[in-house]
């Protein structure tokens, strides 16, 4: 008997099939498979398995971690895209296994690292023999990105109509000019329209070397102004969408930050110690809360300080968008399933560009 062994897809293979249409499109079905019991008057309906994910410490460096995030995804479609017409109108499933470490300390190494590096296992999910194997860490990066723009589009753009999130100017703040603040901040330029984008991080040359190399890729005819911030609240204060992705472990927003009687939208990436150290207590008890899954948050929010109200999902679903007014806030932790179903859609891109040639 022979085992074929995996292919490998390194880095720049993974990359050159990560657009936003294709990122989004997977992650919106990701975030509507995990929602239990939707939609039950249809017949062929998503579903994923999605066991809590296991944090190994490395050694007693709690900032030195090693996460593995099982994930099966079953009887979901994947929408047209340019990237790949194979196998588009079948459901399918996936069986994936995403192993991702976070080492908060690497970017003060010299040279300096990312500290966010990953991998995905794809499985046959007829045999179970390991089929794939996907470098993950631009894959990580991009659908974290794609989760806050589906939340932001859901949560905060579709308050204001259908028509919202392509026609109506947003300033954006970004706090935390990391991987996460920079693709963030390409993803919201590449997705909707911003009129100002307002950045902020710790070390204020970061910020400074981000806005550069924005301006030159978005060019001077761009219509997007943007501004180097001395602080988060002086990032935050115009602000229609926060994006804050540190490690910080003490808030670095505050509800006095934010603009005052309308609405606003928080997408909170990172975590310090906890998740949600970032934002400051005084904003969640104002807000509406949502997340990625509940069964992560029952594992992974102890001691949240308000109820959650709805999974993101639910929400693309039922469309029970926040009033006009809100504070909502994408409580965002990062799936498993996400990850299955963007490494699936870009393995068969990638396959289906090479039947093309
Ligand atoms: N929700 C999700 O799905 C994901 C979340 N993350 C989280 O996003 C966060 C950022 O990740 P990356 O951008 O890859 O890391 P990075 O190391 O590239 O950037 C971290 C940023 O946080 C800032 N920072 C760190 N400690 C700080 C503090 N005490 N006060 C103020 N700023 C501080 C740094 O200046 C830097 O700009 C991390 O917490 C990471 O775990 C990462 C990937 C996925
Ligand atoms: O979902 C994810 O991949 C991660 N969340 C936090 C660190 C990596």
């Amino acid at each position: 008997m022979s085992t074929k062994p995996p292919v490998y897809y390194n880095a720049d293979a993974v990359r050159r099939f990560l657009t936003w249409p294709l990122v989004n499109n997977a992650v919106e079905t990701a975030l509507t498979a995990v929602v239990k019991h939707h939609c039950q008057e249809l017949p062929a309906q998503s579903f994923a398995i999605q066991p809590k994910r296991s944090f190994t410490a490395c050694g007693d460096h709690s900032g030195k971690v090693l996460l593995t995030m099982p994930a099966f995804v079953g009887n979901y479609r994947l929408q047209a895209s340019p990237e790949c017409s194979r196998e588009l109108g079948n459901h399918r499933s996936t069986l994936a296994c995403k192993l991702v470490t976070s080492f908060r300390d690497n970017p003060e190494r010299n040279p300096p690292l990312p500290s966010i590096h990953a991998h995905v296992l794809l499985f046959d999910n007829q045999t179970g023999q390991l089929a794939a194997i996907m470098e993950g860490t631009d894959l990580t990066t991009w659908r974290t990105a794609s989760a806050s723009v589906v939340a932001t589009k859901h949560l905060y753009f579709r308050r204001f109509g259908v028509q919202a999130e392509k026609e109506m100017p947003i300033n954006v703040a970004i706090v935390g000019c990391g991987v996460q603040g920079q693709i963030h901040a390409a993803a919201f330029c590449a997705n909707f329209r911003v009129r100002k984008l307002n950045l902020y991080n710790r070390t204020e040359a970061k910020a400074q070397e981000m806005a550069e190399q924005l301006q030159r890729e978005l060019g001077t005819e761009s219509g997007t102004q943007i501004l180097v911030c001395r602080s988060a609240n002086e990032a935050c204060q115009d602000a229609d969408v926060i994006c804050i992705a540190t490690y910080s472990k003490e808030p670095l927003i505050n509800i006095k930050d934010l603009k005052s009687k309308q609405g606003v939208h928080i997408n909170a990436v990172g975590a310090g110690v906890v998740h949600f150290s970032e934002v400051s207590p005084d904003i969640y008890h104002q807000a509406k809360v949502y997340v990625d899954c509940y069964a992560n948050a029952e594992a992974e929010l102890k001691g949240f300080p308000v109820p959650i109200s709805a999974e993101l999902g639910a929400i693309l679903l039922e469309g029970n968008y926040p009033n006009e007014t809100d504070i909502s806030v994408f409580q965002s932790m990062g799936m498993a399933s996400e990850d299955a179903c963007v490494a699936q859609a870009v393995h068969d891109a990638i396959v289906s560009s090479a039947d093309d040639s």
